[in-house]
């Protein structure tokens, strides 16, 4: 590989090591989680964020609670891993990747019959979540490269890179596969306010990977699609629902109407783990809200009144029509989405 990857969740056999990714660019600092709180905590404040990574962060957590409950009666066990699993889905509504990755590890326990069994089969699962993830985020990245020629350039939103995930990412797979294969991919990168996931965090790990990417406002886009030859656009997922609305960091409907208007293909980039056939529309998804404060401030800095009344949905909703593709680790679905969808757990 290229280079050796930041993992953002890490298990550490006591305790979680895990990036905090507030810090990033200016620092790479990793926090050691030794509770499930601190677990809820990081996922609540963005500590680690995106939505497979904090599946991924949950599974552990999960994992760690086990470790270190007394409860020796395994009813009494499995009633409370049910209540700690909805404690950590309580931190954030939107990435459906928390709940399946809680309903996985709280199914891994259904077969067996003592505490010690349960206990291996969790860290176990939540292993193997981890690693599946890295394996599907890279055939995401071999999928989407088909999708695009040398020197073509992609327009992405947010952050949906490796230390999103357990590593490549899901929108930036196919700049990892390119480079790999000696494509040059080019990047423009919107920084994503209110928290700047864009700016921080994709464009320094684009950068890093030695990509060319360049970074813009969210007030660019429409003028840079035009003006730069911007050939696609690519982004992440927090949930798909059954017939392909797509929720996904505020800011990526706009982006995906300009990107109809100008003619130009927008693709989400996710892993069946985003997908949720339980959901049937987008109309359906809860658009988590967040402290008006990440609004009324820029890197700490007030650049608002302290009382500025602020509206600050973390994600908007893309309508099916309005997407080209879905790429997922088993290929790229196309239109007609519910059926081709559920095909996909078939
Ligand atoms: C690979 S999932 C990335 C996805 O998650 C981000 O949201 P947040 O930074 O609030 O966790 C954003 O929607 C990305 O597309």
């Amino acid at each position: 590989m290229l280079n050796t990857p930041i993992r953002s969740v890490q298990w550490s056999g006591t305790h979680i090591t895990l990036l905090d990714q507030r810090l990033l660019p200016a620092k790479t600092e990793f926090l050691s989680l030794t509770s499930i709180k601190d677990v809820w905590d990081a996922i609540f404040k963005l500590k680690v964020r995106g939505a497979p990574a904090i599946g991924i962060a949950a599974a552990y957590g999960l994992a760690l609670w086990t470790q270190q409950t007394t409860l020796t009666n395994f009813n009494d066990f499995k009633s409370e891993l049910v209540k700690q699993g909805a404690y950590l889905e309580s931190s954030r509504p939107t990435a459906v990747n928390l709940f399946w990755a809680v309903k996985r590890i709280l199914s891994v326990v259904e077969p067996v019959s003592s505490v010690e069994t349960a206990k291996e089969a969790i860290l176990a699962e939540a292993q193997l979540i981890e690693k599946e993830d890295e394996d599907v985020c890279r055939s995401i990245g071999e999928y989407a490269i088909t999708l695009f020629h040398d020197e073509d350039t992609l327009l992405t939103h947010c952050n949906a890179g490796g230390i999103a995930t357990a590593r490549y990412g899901t929108a930036l797979a196919p700049f990892y596969i390119a480079k790999e294969r000696g494509m040059n991919l080019k990047a423009y990168a919107s920084e994503t306010r209110p928290v700047l996931q864009g700016a921080r965090l994709t464009a320094w790990e684009l950068q890093q990977l030695g990509v060319d990417v360049t970074l813009i406002t969210d007030n660019m886009v429409a003028h840079t699609i035009k003006s730069k030859g911007v050939t696609a656009v690519i982004v992440g997922a927090d949930r798909i629902a059954a017939n392909g609305d797509t929720a996904n960091k505020i800011g990526t409907y706009g982006l995906a109407l300009i990107a109809k208007s100008l003619g130009i293909p927008f693709y989400v980039a996710a892993p069946l783990s985003t997908i949720d056939l339980d959901t049937l529309s987008g109309g359906e998804i809860e658009i988590e809200e967040r402290h008006p404060d990440e609004v009324r401030t820029l890197n700490g800095q007030a650049i608002t009144t302290p009382d500025m009344k602020v509206f600050n949905p973390a994600f908007d909703v893309t309508p099916s029509e309005l997407i080209t593709g879905i790429i997922t680790e088993k290929g790229i679905i196309q239109g007609d989405y519910q059926p081709k969808l559920a095909k996909l757990f078939l």
